[in-house]
Formats: structure tokens, C-alpha cells, sequence
């Protein structure tokens, strides 16, 4: 054991080969306790990053990155991953602007072989780096990282489908920590657990006498191909992973640091072509008893007391749109029987495990599977159900196809109670909300709403309870409310109107989502500069208030549109609309502010929605700019 830390002359991975088992071992334990410390200060994704650590350490003693290829799935466990490769004096800016991703970016190192976010895609980018690597007649490692909650999503399937047919050697490591951000659920799961518990932990010696006396090369080459079943006959195991024709390895104790080393070692040494599949088993959370005992294993933690494990609570002066929509749906379902809940593996981050408590037998939490979600229901809405699909709105994009070809195209009245619409601060480009209105408001036949306030979006939820002979969608954002009253019950409003908030006469801003406080701080503004400003609140993007539209834009010498979403939006329809019509006549100046045309980096939320220009100041500057007026008039104001 040495007394000085061995983390902190660890610059790049390079300098772990040297080390011995005993300091390597040191090694985890230092760095285990480093990812506590920079998350307690930072807040972000503890829980995974904790449960592969020893994985961690094991990858980068035995292979060589950046040549061989580690792949993270999701990447919300790169935090130790981080500290070794380079960015551990930057661990502090975690999740904050200008500073390190939560999750791997391949712009941020070299050594993050893959960006992501969203779950489910290492298999396939591994088996595309791995075929790429046979083409181009390499010789490099590629290892997929996946974890027991994000294989069974649909696309790693895909992956193993086409990866079992190949002859290209990928690693692939599930990590089953028996965990996804709840309790996993599912058959896949239930599977994995019998995996585990109806065989005994192997030993690497173990391990390593299946890697060896599996599939000798002579046989290896006789057998190319689509060989599934012979490797399942000679490596004598049977499980769905050796069935899709991966060598299946374990499963071996995930936190055994020695184990890990010696299997790895051996898996990487062995040349036989095809993919292998290493199950190791961790926990997650582990090492850090705070986070172990707690039930959801700290997956996303604020900051929090290293000793006590007492997380930060943000203060709130007002409920989350979240939580309301939850007490909305169930105010609903408790006079309609036939309203269901779906989520896809995201109970409390949608409100839905509310929903659930009170409606267990109506709660589907189908798995990381937001594909099969949007399909799912639309089959319980052609039997005359009606299905509320929460999902957040990046993760919707998954279920683009199903949305609008199993509901949308056959007026299935599904509901989507789009969550996270707009930017989401911390997590990024992968979690913002940003293209849903776009992508819905292309397809015909749909309603599209959003809320400009909590009491808005109970009215919404009413609305699209209402909505039986086609699908709708109403989107809100992540974070709290107005703190605006709320009705006993939602009402429900009439499709594709709007309404005016304030009138006035030179400047209209027309708001569509929560943007609408804003628009009326900017409205304060104009004022003050001499421009009477009327605020209207669109509520509908398909269809969009045509009367409003037009009786804004003869009334008015300047229309701005303000969303919280790309371009391309509700604003390019009230163009198209104003164009169509003849209603652009030349007077009239219309101006539709958008996020920007880019991945908006992660940072502070305000700080994002001030540099995209869609606070009360940036509609005060399009206004003025749009007059021809110094913005400076403004700062005076
Ligand atoms: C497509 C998609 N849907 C949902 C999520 C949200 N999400 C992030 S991590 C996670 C759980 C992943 O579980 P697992 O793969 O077992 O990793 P663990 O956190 O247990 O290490 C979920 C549902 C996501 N990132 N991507
Ligand atoms: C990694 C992941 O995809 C989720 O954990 C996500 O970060 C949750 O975001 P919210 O905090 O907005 O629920
Ligand atoms: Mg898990």
C-alpha cells in the first residue's frame, strides 16, 4: 500500500499498466472516493458511475484506450472513466457551461470512443467500429459497456441480431447491477436475474477455462458464418446470449477487481472471431453506503454531504409541471375508467409512478422501449382506450416511426404528455427537448398544444382526454411552474384557439409554451420604451389560431413568435400561414425567435434560454432590431 496517492499521477491510462494488482487495487478505492467527492460538489450521475468503477479501472489496465474502443451505454457511468483519461482536474466543472459533459462526447477526449446519452446504442456503434476495424484490417479491441436495464431496449437487440452473425470479434459487458433508474422491469429482466441466481458466480480461473475451451480456432474457421449453434455446442452453455451466437462469459463478480482483471485479460487475449458477451454483476451505487441504501441507488443526485449522504433540495416555489400533470391525469382517470398511464422506464421522472400508486392495474411501465410504448398504445386506443404516453421529449424521438404510422396515421386517439419539452440545463443536447414541436406539427391530423402555466396544462390534459377521433400531444417543460392557482379540475378548451393576454397595439408577442411569463416581462419593457404590446398565448401549434394570426398581424406593425423549440416550428407555420394568405404585406414585420440552428451545449438553464434569445430581453432586442431601433434603448429601459 503506498502512502501517496496513486491517483494523482494517473494523467492518461497509460499509467496504470505498471502498476501492480495491490496498487491497483488502491488505485479503485482512491478513485471511488474522488467520484464521490466531485459529484458531491457538482451533483450528476452517481449511482452508475460508483457501480463501475473496479470495471472501470480493469478496462484501462487491460486495454489500450484510445486505440481499443471502450463504449459507454448511455455514458451516465463515465465519471471514473473521466478522471483516468485525462479530465480529472476538470471533474469539478462537471455538467456546468463551459465545463464537462455528464456523458461521453467525442469532442471532449479522445478516449470517449462514442457520445451519448440516450440509451441502448453501444452494441450497435461497437459491432459498426468493429466491422470498420476487419475492413480496414486492424487489430484493435472494441468494447460495448451495457447495463441490464438498457439491453433490453429494442435496438440492442438489433445489434446482437446482427452481431451474432458476424464474425467480428466485439466485447460486449453487461453490467447488471439489477437496476435501471427504478427497479428494472420486464421479462428481460426477470431473465437476468434467473441468469444470475440459478448460476454461481464464477471465478476467473473458471472463466478463463470457458474462454479457452470454447470454440478452438481450427473449428473457428470451418464454421464462419451465421454458426450460432455450433459455439453454443462447444462452449456447452445456453442462454439467450449464446443462442444469438455470443460467446457468453460468467457471470463473474463486477467488484472482484483481481477477477475483472484476469477475465478481461483472457477475453482480450483470445483470438477466435465472433462477439463475446462478459455478464459481470454489480450494484450500483457501490462503495458509498448513502447511496447503496437508498432505494434508487442516487442515480441523479444534487449535491449532497459526503458524510451524511443528505442531498441539496432545491428550493421551489411552486410545483413541478411534472407533478401536476400527474394529479391532472389522475383527476381525469378517476371519472374515466378508461384513461391508462405508459411510461417508458421513466416512472418518477413523468409523474407516472403517481399515477400508478393510485392506478396500479392502468400504470404500464413497459422498459426502455419507447418505440414499443407509442405502439403499444395506440393498440389499447383501437380498443377503445385511452392511452396517456408520458415520455420525455427526447426520448420520443425513438418512437418517431411508431408515432406516425401506428398512431397518427390511423387517427388512434393516443394522448403524448410530453415531458421535458425545451431545454433541460445539466444533462445537455441529448436530453433537450427541442425538435417535438417541429416533428409533430409536420404530421397532418394531429393536435398539438402546449401550456403557457401549470393551471394551462390541466386544461390541457382535460382536452386531450377529450380528444377521441385522432391523436393529440401537449408538451411542457422541465422544473417548476408560475405557482399560478389551480382549478379544482381541468377544462377543456377549444381545439387550435388561442387567447389574448394583454392588448396593445404597435408590437405583438405571440407565445407558444411556457414562454408567455417572459413575453409579458418583455411586453413591460416595450411599453416603457413607447411601444404598447399585445401578449396573446397560443396554446395550439396544430392547428394554429388562424383568426388570431391574422387579426395580430393587421393590428400590428411588428409580430414576433416566441417558442421554446428549433426552427422550423410553430413560427414557421404562422409564416407559412401569413404568407399563404397574403398577409405579409410589407408593413408588417414578423419575426419568429427559435433556439438557435445548434446543439446547445449543457450549462444553466436561464443561461441557455438567455443565449437563444428567447427571454423577456431577446423579444425586447427582436423587437426593437425589427423597428430598426437601438437595442441600447432597451438596456436603459
Ligand atoms: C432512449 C432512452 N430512454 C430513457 C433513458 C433514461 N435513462 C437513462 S439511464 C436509464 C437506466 C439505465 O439502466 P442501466 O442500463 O441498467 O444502467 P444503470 O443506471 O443501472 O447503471 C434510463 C431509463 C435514456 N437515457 N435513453
Ligand atoms: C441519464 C438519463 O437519461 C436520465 O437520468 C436523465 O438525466 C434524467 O433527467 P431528469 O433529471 O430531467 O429526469
Ligand atoms: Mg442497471
Amino acid at each position: 500500500m503506498s502512502d501517496t496517492p496513486l491517483l494523482d499521477n494517473v494523467i492518461s491510462p497509460a499509467d496504470l499498466k505498471q502498476m501492480s494488482m495491490e496498487e491497483l487495487q488502491q488505485l479503485n478505492e482512491e478513485l471511488r472516493s474522488d467520484v464521490v467527492r466531485t459529484v458531491s460538489r457538482t451533483g450528476g450521475h452517481l449511482g452508475a458511475s460508483l457501480g463501475v468503477n473496479e470495471l472501470t479501472v480493469a478496462l484501462h489496465y487491460v486495454f489500450n484506450s484510445p486505440d481499443d474502443k471502450i463504449i459507454w451505454d448511455v455514458g451516465h457511468q463515465c465519471y471514473p472513466h473521466k478522471i483516468l483519461t485525462g479530465r480529472r482536474e476538470k471533474m469539478g466543472t462537471l455538467r456546468q457551461g463551459g465545463g464537462l459533459s455528464g456523458f461521453t462526447k467525442r469532442t471532449e477526449s479522445e478516449h470517449d470512443a462514442f457520445g451519448a446519452g440516450h440509451s441502448s446504442t453501444s452494441i450497435s456503434a461497437g459491432l459498426g467500429m468493429a466491422v470498420a476495424r476487419d475492413l480496414k484490417g486492424a487489430d484493435n479491441h472494441v468494447i460495448a459497456v451495457i447495463g441490464d436495464g438498457s439491453i433490453t431496449a429494442g435496438m440492442a437487440y438489433e445489434a446482437m441480431n446482427n452481431a451474432g452473425a458476424l464474425d467480428s470479434r466485439l466485447i460486449v459487458i453487461l453490467n447488471d447491477n439489477d437496476m435501471s433508474i427504478a427497479p428494472p422491469v420486464g421479462a428481460m429482466s426477470y431473465y437476468l436475474s434467473e441468469l444470475l441466481t440459478s448460476t454461481t458466480l464464477k471465478s476467473f480461473r473458471h472463466s478463463a477455462k470457458d474462454i479457452v475451451n470454447k470454440l478452438p480456432s481450427s473449428i473457428a474457421q470451418t464454421v464462419k458464418g451465421a454458426e450460432s449453434a455450433a459455439r453454443k455446442m462447444v462452449t456447452g452453455g445456453s442462454n439467450i446470449f449464446s443462442d444469438l451466437g455470443f460467446y457468453y462469459v460468467g457471470p463473474i463478480d463486477g467488484h472482484h477487481l483481481e477477477h475483472v482483471v484476469s477475465v478481461l485479460e483472457n477475453i482480450r487475449d483470445d483470438k477466435d472471431p465472433g462477439p463475446v458477451l462478459l455478464h459481470i454483476k454489480t450494484q450500483k451505487g457501490h462503495g458509498y453506503e448513502p447511496a447503496e441504501k437508498s432505494a434508487d441507488k442516487y442515480h441523479g443526485v444534487s449535491k449532497f454531504d459526503v458524510v451524511t449522504g443528505k442531498q441539496e433540495k432545491a428550493k421551489s416555489n411552486a410545483p413541478s409541471y411534472t407533478g401536476v400533470f400527474a394529479k391532472a391525469l389522475i383527476k381525469e382517470a378517476e371519472v374515466d375508467d378508461k384513461i391508462v398511464g405508459i411510461t417508458a422506464a421513466m416512472p418518477s421522472g413523468t409523474g407516472l409512478d403517481k399515477f400508478g400508486e393510485r392506478f396500479p392495474d392502468r400504470t404500464f411501465d413497459v422498459g426502455i422501449a419507447e418505440q414499443h410504448a407509442v405502439t403499444f398504445a395506440s393498440g389499447m386506443a383501437s380498443e377503445g382506450y385511452k392511452p396517456f404516453c408520458a415520455i420525455y421529449s427526447t426520448f420520443l424521438q425513438r418512437g418517431y416511426d411508431q408515432l406516425v404510422h401506428d398512431a397518427v396515421l390511423q387517427h388512434l386517439p393516443v394522448r403524448f404528455a410530453i415531458d421535458r419539452a425545451g431545454l433541460v440545463g445539466a444533462d445537455g443536447p441529448t436530453h433537450a427537448g427541442t425538435f417535438d414541436i417541429s416533428f409533430l406539427t409536420a404530421l397532418p391530423d394531429i393536435v398539438v398544444m402546449a401550456p403557457s402555466d401549470e393551471a394551462e396544462l390541466m386544461h390541457m390534459v382535460a382536452t386531450s382526454a377529450a380528444i377521441e377521433d385522432r391523436a393529440s400531444a401537449f408538451r411542457y417543460p422541465r422544473g417548476e411552474g408560475n405557482g399560478v392557482e389551480l382549478p379544482e379540475k381541468g377544462e377543456i378548451l377549444e381545439i387550435g384557439k388561442g387567447r389574448v393576454v394583454k392588448e396593445g397595439g404597435k408590437v405583438a408577442l405571440l407565445s407558444y409554451g411556457t414562454r408567455l411569463n417572459e413575453a409579458l416581462l418583455a411586453a413591460e419593457k416595450l411599453e416603457a420604451l413607447g411601444l404598447p404590446t399585445t401578449v396573446a398565448d397560443a396554446r395550439f401549434a396544430k392547428p394554429i389560431d388562424t383568426e388570431l394570426t391574422k387579426q395580430l398581424a393587421q393590428n400590428h406593425e411588428v409580430l414576433i413568435t416566441v417558442e421554446e423549440g428549433c426552427v422550423g416550428g410553430f413560427g414557421s407555420h404562422v409564416m407559412q400561414y401569413l404568407m399563404n394568405e397574403g398577409l405579409l404585406d410589407g408593413t408588417l414585420k414578423v419575426r419568429c425567435l427559435t433556439m438557435q440552428d445548434a446543439f446547445i451545449d449543457h450549462g444553466n438553464v436561464y443561461e441557455q434560454y438567455e443565449a437563444a434569445g428567447i427571454n423577456a430581453s431577446g423579444m425586447v432586442n427582436a423587437v426593437l432590431k425589427a423597428l430598426g431601433r437601438s437595442v441600447k434603448d432597451a438596456q436603459h429601459a
